[in-house]
């Protein structure tokens, strides 16, 4: 399969009042066409500012990003953002609120004439499940269905990658792993590639096809999820997985009510 991003020993940091604060150094990544990978690590990491500056919203100081053969940036070089052929999808779901669901979702299709752009809102909306919503606002809709209008509005474009940064955190537990897997299916069947950000563990082994553990910036593996259980790199990420599988399963048991405390 052709590789579609790379990341090459990138660093990234931020100018702050007390001085440049470096977040993320020499970081590398390959994510093949037609794949979903995952960042996952404790909050603070880097996570955010990895996606950020794929998207063109942060300079790289060292390294650079790739995106089907074409530089996106390097030390010095950053092509804007509406350039980049990447769509973004975030937590809060950015929606418009004052616009009809078919309205967010053609938002960045008014290059195409009306019937053409009534004809791709329409495809996504039954892609994402919501036909017939198309007149509803956003406030009219549950916290999953909007997630759904944003998926539908950031693919509208045809991105050659897509960004998803903790797309699932303010939805209830049912909700998010219904979603996730969703996603992973609409994903799939239209051949995106995705890089998605998340905390959480499951998530990212449900959905992902490769993940990566980050550790303070770097990132301590990236791999198949198969991999990471079977042949983790290093102690950190053995503990990583360990502890957060630990937590899941006592989460899991509380919820069933197995654990008096
Ligand atoms: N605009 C900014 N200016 C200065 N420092 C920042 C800025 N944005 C983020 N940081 C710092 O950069 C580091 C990485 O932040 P980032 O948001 O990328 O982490 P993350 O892994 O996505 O965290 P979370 O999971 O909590 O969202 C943190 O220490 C954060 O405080």
């Amino acid at each position: 399969m052709a590789e579609l991003l790379q990341l090459e020993a990138i660093s990234l940091a931020y100018d702050t009042p007390q001085g440049r604060q470096p977040v993320v150094d020499d970081f590398s990544l390959v994510l093949e066409h037609g794949h979903i990978g995952c960042l996952l690590g404790a909050s603070g990491c880097g996570k955010t500012t990895v996606l950020r500056a794929i998207a063109g919203f942060e300079p790289v100081r060292a390294g650079r990003i790739m995106l089907d053969g074409t530089l996106l940036s390097s030390a010095g070089f950053q092509l804007e953002p509406e350039h980049r052929r990447v769509g973004m999808m975030f937590q809060d779901y950015a929606l418009f609120p004052h616009l009809t669901v078919e309205k967010n979702i053609g938002f960045g299709l008014r290059r195409l004439d009306r019937a053409e752009r009534a004809k791709r809102v329409n495809d996504l909306l039954h892609l994402v499940g919501l036909e017939g919503s198309g007149r509803r606002y956003p406030h009219e809709l549950s916290g999953g269905q909007q997630q759904r209008v944003a998926l539908a509005r950031a693919l509208a474009p045809e991105p050659d990658l897509l960004l998803l940064d903790e797309p699932f955190s303010n939805l209830d537990i049912d909700t998010r792993e219904r979603l996730a897997f969703e996603v992973r299916d609409i994903l799939k069947a239209t051949n995106h590639t995705a890089l998605l950000v998340t905390h959480n563990q499951a998530e990212a082994f449900a959905i992902a096809d490769r993940i990566g553990v980050m550790q303070k910036g770097v990132i301590a593996q990236w791999d198949t999820p198969y991999g990471l259980h079977h042949a983790p790199a290093s102690s950190f990420v053995t503990d990583f997985i360990r502890r957060e599988a630990l937590m899941a399963q006592r989460a899991q048991a509380y919820l069933r009510g197995e654990e008096a405390g």
